[in-house]
């Protein structure tokens, strides 16, 4: 069961909202309605976040998300629909049910960290607990072991105003995650940090939410950061979704021009990655399999060279057209001696970061799962093409050499 549902929600804010919602769905636009004084915020909203991952709401300013959130954590009742978050509908909910659903499912972090000055960081990250009722040595407790997630640890003591934005931010979300919800609200949460500082919480959010699993319920205006960060991503334009999806789903298969024309700056190759432009290969060789076949599959499918792979679709390495065919000249039936190493990728890995990895290597690049089984592969042409015209500029400038490849790509012995 999804942890958060909407179906179907609205909000509209204005004397009489009902009869906005019955205006809306009979037909009637955002501006109709605006010219009687109507706000429609959110537009017949359905979406379902599920335990775990991150969930990246999206969409230009004034498109309707904080109101989105704020129904979440029931700081706003939606005007029509039904809002579920862990099974219970928050339009049922009275205001003491409202304030344990803040209490202990939903915590939020907010854009302008809002830590109160004069109290520590620890008191600042305790401050969930504190409204919880936690006793003051618990308290302690989980406020340190919070701000040692967020790598604050050891700065209980000091006052927010000795600390940078990226740190204060981290005691906003110290002390969401010591309040140990199953859902963090964030509201535009790095929206006001510098941009270093702003990517590496984006990375250590991602890193934190596998380590503890919560469900991160995440705002931003920001389509880089929305793919950054979501396995998820619902895009709202004037008050309505309209689109939910992967960040490839979403870059490839646009659901409207809206939104293709939101993407089309991004930069792609960065978002992309192995998993999504990896074909299968044409035919692989086995490694129990001689030369003589190896040739004759080559031709047949037209290809210059062969994944060879044993029993469980272990990747061995590569055969060319030229080793095989001299192979089969003199008379030699089998592999030994034939196989090279194969330039190997990981399925996570960037399009971007390929490069460096593929520009050197004629044969295809192999996919490989971590024990080494065969994904897929990549032809030298398909690369090219995922990383396109407008990136090549930016490609060339990536680090190249032997460490780098190192990096991004191993070799499997022969
Ligand atoms: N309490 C309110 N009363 C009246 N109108 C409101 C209220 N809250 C939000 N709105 C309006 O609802 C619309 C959506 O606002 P919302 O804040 O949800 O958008 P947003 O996408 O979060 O934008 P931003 O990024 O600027 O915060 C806006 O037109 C806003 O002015």
């Amino acid at each position: 069961m999804p942890l958060i549902e909407a179906h179907d929600v609205y909000k509209v804010f204005g004397r009489k909202p009902q009869r906005a919602v019955e205006r809306l769905r009979g037909g009637a636009s955002r501006e109709q309605l605006r010219e009687d004084g109507y706000t429609a915020a959110v537009i017949d909203a359905s979406f379902e976040v599920e335990q775990g991952g991150i969930f990246v709401v999206m969409g230009l300013s004034g498109s309707g998300k904080s109101t989105l959130i704020r129904m979440v954590n029931g700081l706003l009742s939606p005007t029509a629909g039904s809002l579920e978050v862990a099974g219970r509908s928050v339009s049922d909910l009275d205001s003491a049910g409202l304030r344990a659903l803040r209490r202990d499912k939903v915590s939020m972090v907010f854009q302008h960290f809002a830590l109160l000055p004069h109290r520590t960081v620890g008191e600042n990250a305790a401050y969930g607990l504190k409204v919880q009722g936690v006793n003051r040595a618990e308290r302690e407790k989980r406020a340190e072991s919070a701000l040692e997630l967020v790598g604050l640890g050891g700065w209980g003591a000091s006052l927010p105003g000795e600390l940078s934005g990226g740190m204060r931010q981290r005691v906003g979300l110290a002390r969401a995650l010591a309040a140990d919800t199953e859902v963090l609200l964030m509201d535009e949460a790095f929206s006001a940090l510098d941009p270093l500082i702003r990517r590496e919480m984006q990375d250590q959010l991602v890193e934190l939410q596998h380590r503890l699993d919560k469900t991160i319920l995440f705002i931003t205006h920001d389509l880089n950061e929305a793919m950054r960060l979501g396995d998820q991503i619902a895009m709202m334009r004037d008050g309505r979704i309209v689109q939910v999806g992967t960040a490839e789903q979403i870059l490839n298969d646009p659901a409207n021009d809206y939104v293709a024309q939101f993407v089309q700056d991004v930069d792609r190759t960065r978002i992309l990655t192995a998993s999504s432009v990896m074909e299968p290969p044409v035919a692989t060789l086995g490694l129990e399999q001689g030369p003589r076949a190896a040739h004759r599959l080559m031709r047949e499918h037209q290809v210059a060279s062969l994944m060879v792979v044993d029993r469980n679709r272990r990747l061995h390495g590569v055969v060319t057209d030229d080793a095989t065919a001299a192979a089969v000249t003199r008379g030699v039936d089998t592999l030994d001696g034939l196989i090279t190493p194969a330039v190997t990728t990981g399925p996570g890995t960037a399009v971007a970061e390929l490069f460096t990895a593929a520009a050197d290597s004629p044969v295809p690049l192999a996919v490989v799962a971590e024990d080494h089984r065969l994904l897929g592969v990549i032809p030298r042409v398909t690369l090219l093409n995922a990383l396109g015209a407008g990136a090549s500029a930016e490609v060339t400038m990536l680090p190249s050499g032997p460490d780098d490849t190192a990096r991004n790509a191993t070799e499997v012995p022969a």
